[in-house]
């Protein structure tokens, strides 16, 4: 059984949420109109980097941009994925949330690393649990930008039986080669699919380079976006995930009783 996923690779507005969730809305129709069946939006698609304002633009788990990704989900029958600056009393998440084809809520994952290069650790509180969900019968996981960097991070959703991990991102433009680096690296060590969506455009203190990237579970790169606005659309057979394992059975071979 194959997968359409469609990935949304956007500018966002400055601290804009209601401008973003009209662009989003815009987005996420064409993708569901192209055949796209679970769609993808960057990091903190809402309101992106404008932290010192989350008192004013963060929302609750049922905030607007919430309504919208459960209202789309189920008008199209999709499953729509991103992350949103979530507000929980005084405190704020950076948070992955998952609407499937019914409009229910099936993940709520809050960033576990928060990325000091970009002032995450001043305004956010870190995430402590793992991001697995299903898609259908398939468990796979969402992990956000950062995250990618922490490999044993990533095992430990293997390791819970993920297929596929789901990557949100504001990833800046200088460090393209990385992000590109990192996620094959992950495909190839967990023999894993990654969907993984960022952003383009700019904000005050940076430029996003977009290379929103779908890669097998063998490590081909089968579907990147270039640097502009662009909906990347690519069909995936998670099936191919166990007929990879199988070949190399690294899950067998591992040695915890060395390395843990
Ligand atoms: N938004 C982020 O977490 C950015 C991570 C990043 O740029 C990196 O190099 O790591």
């Amino acid at each position: 059984m194959t997968t359409n996923l469609a990935i949304i690779q956007m500018d966002i507005a400055f601290g804009n949420p209601a401008l973003n969730r009209k662009h989003a809305r815009t987005q996420i129709e064409e993708a569901a109109t192209h055949g796209g069946e679970v769609i993808l939006l960057p990091e903190m698609w809402t309101t992106g980097y404008d932290l010192s304002r989350f008192d004013e633009i963060a929302e609750e788990l049922d905030g607007p941009a919430h309504q919208l990704m459960m209202e789309l989900a189920q008008q199209h029958k999709v499953t729509i994925a991103g992350s949103i600056a979530e507000r929980d009393g005084e405190d704020f998440y950076n948070t992955f949330v998952v609407y499937n084809e019914s409009g229910q809520r099936c993940l709520k994952y809050r960033k576990a690393h928060l990325f000091r290069l970009m002032d995450e650790e001043k305004f956010l509180r870190s995430g402590n649990q793992q991001g697995i969900f299903q898609l259908g019968d398939t468990p796979v996981a969402g992990v956000i930008c950062y995250d990618i960097r922490f490999p044993e991070w990533i095992r430990t959703h293997m390791l819970e039986g993920a297929r596929g991990l789901f990557v949100t991102a504001e990833w800046p433009k200088p460090r393209t080669e990385h992000w590109r680096s990192l996620l094959i690296s992950r495909a190839i060590e967990n023999q894993c699919f990654i969907i993984a969506c960022n952003r383009v455009g700019a904000d005050p203190n940076n430029e996003f380079g977009g290379h929103s990237l779908v890669i097998d579970p063998w490590g081909t790169v089968v579907g990147e976006a270039g640097e502009e606005e662009e909906i990347l659309i690519v069909e995936v057979d998670f099936s191919r995930v166990e007929a990879i394992r199988e070949q190399i059975p690294i899950f067998q071979d591992r040695r915890p009783d060395l390395y843990k």
